[in-house]
């Protein structure tokens, strides 16, 4: 493999699936595999989980992870071509990837929307031009319009927790005090899609993500009528497609309570909200598989490594 920037890049659903759970059997089995090869981790934004399993994933093959925040700590970088840089970036993506790729046998990039273009943000600028002239394999951290590590490593999570061949699996907006990207619905719908799931995807009327993504998903308007008989309910915030990156409402009572769940298992990409998104009946009880998701990056996070490494 040479890049892993969408969930598409996934051939085989099913047997990444199989492998990633192999991994997290046996975390040291390949140790050797990525010996004397460097992975740069590269931050435009914050992260907790991605920061720290992308890393132990790189170390438990044996690589060495080098980490920086690029806002702040680097030169700002510039995006446009033929830009004359008069302004406060001082480095252009041309040079500034091109040096990252002499240092690093592989670029992961966390960079965020900004929520205010949509076009930009479609375009996917700053992941684009990283895999334009960045000479090594790139993976995303979560761009603007994906989180494929996620999404991958919830596809996991489901497969190892249920307990049907074709469980339920709700899709659930949730009340934000922030406008929050597409990026982790879209990636959860996305691997939805590919797996032997009845998938739905629940939102207040106004906040449909992008069509090209939810394709022939169903979506439901009225949030109790979709968690009926679910096992596994995600819930999450996304700011308005239609109404780009806008806050439309707030309604509270979207926020998942341990009554809505049921008996269903409930998932988020953390960090979460507590009692503003769920409930802490909901996040502390026996259902909340919050924390093995954040376990499971490291196995999704390795497994790309893999097959990136074993194709260098
Ligand atoms: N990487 C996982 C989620 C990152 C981001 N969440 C956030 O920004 C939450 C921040 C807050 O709660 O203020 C998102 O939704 O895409
Ligand atoms: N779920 C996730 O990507 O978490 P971080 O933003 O903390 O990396």
């Amino acid at each position: 493999m040479k890049k892993y920037t969408s969930i598409n890049d996934i051939d085989n659903l099913t047997s990444w699936i199989e492998e990633a759970k192999e991994l997290k059997e046996n975390p040291l089995k390949h140790c050797a595999l990525g010996t004397k090869k460097t992975l740069g981790l590269l931050f435009f934004n914050t992260s907790l989980r991605t920061r720290l399993s992308t890393q132990k994933a790189a170390l438990n093959l044996g690589m060495d992870p080098i980490v920086m925040n690029v806002s702040g700590d680097a030169w700002g970088i510039e995006f446009e071509d033929g830009s004359i840089m008069n302004g406060s970036t001082a480095e252009h993506i041309k040079e500034a990837a091109a040096v990252v790729s002499q240092y690093c046998d592989m670029i992961a990039v966390r960079a965020f929307p900004s929520l205010k273009d949509k076009e930009q943000d479609e375009a996917e600028h700053v992941l684009k031009a990283f895999m334009k002239y960045a000479s090594v394999p790139v993976i995303s951290m979560e761009s603007a319009t994906e989180h494929p590590l996620q999404g991958f490593t919830d596809a996991i999570t489901i497969s190892e927790n249920t307990k049907k061949k074709r469980p339920k699996v709700v899709l659930s907006w949730a009340p934000h005090v922030n406008a929050l990207p597409h990026a982790v619905a879209n990636s959860f719908v996305q691997a939805m899609q590919k797996m032997d799931v009845e998938f739905i995807i629940t939102n207040p009327k106004g906040y449909n993500l992008n069509s090209a993504i939810t394709k022939e998903t169903t979506i439901e308007h009225d949030q109790i009528v979709a968690l009926k008989n679910a096992d596994f309910v995600y819930a999450k915030n996304w700011s308005s497609y239609e109404d780009y990156g806008k806050i439309l409402n707030t309604d509270t009572a979207w926020m998942l309570t341990k009554e809505k769940l049921g008996n269903a298992k409930f998932m988020h990409c953390l960090p979460v909200r507590r009692n503003l998104v769920a409930e802490d009946a909901v996040l502390d009880s026996n259902a909340s598989l919050v924390i093995e998701q954040a376990n499971n990056r490291t196995y999704a996070a390795q497994l790309v490594l893999k097959k990136i490494l074993e194709n260098l």
